[in-house]
This record gives C-alpha cells, structure tokens and sequence, in this order.
C-alpha cells in the first residue's frame, strides 16, 4: 500500500486516465466504465478501476499542481501502472483556441516548481510518450475530433499568470497553460513509464469567468472519448 494512494498492487489497470479533479474522475468512470470499484479515496484522491470495452481501465485524481501529481504517478507506477494520459482542462492564450476545443500536448515547457526539483538545474525538454502521442492523434482523428497538436506549459500560481506573460510564451509556441503535465512527463520518463496529455481550453489566461458550461462539458466529454480509444491503442504496447 502507497503512502496516498491507499491501494495495493492489482488494485490499478496498468491503463490509466489522469484528471486533476476528483469530480471529473468519478464522472469517468460513472460515465464510461463496467464494473468499477473505487480503491482510493483518502485525501480525495479519488481513484477507480473498471473496464472500457472490455479491458481493464483505471481513473486516477492528481488533484491540482505538481507536487500532487509527482506523489501521485510516483505511487501509481509504484502499483504497476504502465501507461498515464492526462485529461485536463487548461488555459488558452490570446483566443487562439476556443473554449471547449482540444490540445494534445507534444511537450510541457517546466515553469513548476516540482519539476525543477527533480532536475536540480538542469535544463530539460518534458516531452510526450512517442505511442501515447500517436494513440491520441491517431484516436482523435477516427473520432473526427478537432484537435491541435503541439507545446503547452506547466505553471504553479494559477492566479499569478497574465495574459501578457501568457503571450510572451506564446511567441516561443506555447499554446496554452495548465499545471500537472511537465511533472507527469518527467516522473513517467524517469520510471519508464508512458505518459501523455489531453486537454481541453476552458478559459483564456487572465480571464477567469467560466465559459459556457455545455461547450466546457462537450469538451471534456469528448477529450475523455478520445483518451480511453488512445489507452485501447496502447494496450498492446506496453
Ligand atoms: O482540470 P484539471 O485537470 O484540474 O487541470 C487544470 O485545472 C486546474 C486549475 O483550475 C489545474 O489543475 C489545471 O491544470
Ligand atoms: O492552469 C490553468 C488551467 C486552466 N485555466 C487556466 O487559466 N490555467
């Protein structure tokens, strides 16, 4: 048993879906699982194994940031999980990309704290699996999901991002910002394991106010579609 994630080893599919929020987890597995049983809910890092066509999916909260996200994949790949796409929500820059449509991250530029204390200083690129960014390409496509492939980036204070400092990243190719995938890429790397991040805009940078829940729903629910036909791709790959 893991320090957080209270479960033991055959608990967790190697196959694993990681949103940041408890919620949106429970949803998932409500949503698109057969036969789930929940195997964590201490410090409401809600987690949940059960089947997506067949095969053996489980659905792990990482809560908000970095350091939620490294205890967590760290505990997870502990318990045999094999492969991670990230589902989350993250801010666009500029309106570039409209609410509700999806990114898939090829690479997380590491403006977190968390990752910089793996690395003690040294520079490094937090990329995507190569077969998890395939799966997600490959699986967005059949589902006639537009997407947007490309460089996002991982921060820490939500509130301290500007949509100026925003567009400066965005002149270096960064096309929106969330919290979590620089360290799950790197933890996942470091462990041998795959990692990858699907995402959906839910705001602009600077901008707060929700948008339109149905348009943020559809997104998330189509993000989530796309994620668990990515894992069918990988099964076989890991
Ligand atoms: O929707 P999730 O997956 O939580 O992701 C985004 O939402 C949270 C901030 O609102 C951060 O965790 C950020 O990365
Ligand atoms: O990190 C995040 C995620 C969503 N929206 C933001 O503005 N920032």
């Amino acid at each position: 048993m893991a320090l957080h994630i209270r479960a033991n080893p055959g608990d967790i599919a190697p196959l694993v879906l990681l949103p940041g929020d408890p919620g949106r987890a429970e949803w998932i597995a409500e949503t698109f699982l057969e036969n789930v049983r929940t195997y964590n809910t201490y410090r409401a890092l809600l987690g949940f194994t059960g089947t997506y066509k067949g095969v053996p999916v489980s659905v792990q909260t990482s809560a908000m940031g970095g350091p939620s996200t490294a205890i967590v994949v760290e505990e997870i790949i502990k318990l045999g999980v094999k492969a991670i796409i990230r589902v989350g929500t993250t801010g666009g820059i500029d309106g570039r990309l409209e609410a509700g449509s999806l990114v898939i991250a090829q690479g997380a530029v590491p403006l977190d704290g968390t990752t910089r204390q793996y690395l003690e200083g040294r520079p490094y690129a937090p990329v995507a699996d190569w077969d998890v960014l395939e799966a997600l390409v490959g699986a967005a496509r059949e589902a006639g999901s537009k997407h947007t492939v490309g460089l996002i980036s991982t921060e820490d204070a939500f509130y301290a991002t500007s949509p100026e400092s925003a567009r400066e990243w965005a002149k270096f190719g960064v096309l929106s910002i969330e919290m979590e995938a620089a360290p799950l890429f790197l933890v996942a790397r470091m462990r041998g394991v795959k990692a990858g991040a699907i995402l959906t805009i839910s705001n602009q940078i600077g901008d707060t106010s929700f948008v339109d829940e149905r348009i943020l729903q559809a997104g998330v629910e189509n993000m989530t579609r796309v994620a668990l036909e990515a894992l069918l791709k990988l099964k076989d790959r890991i």
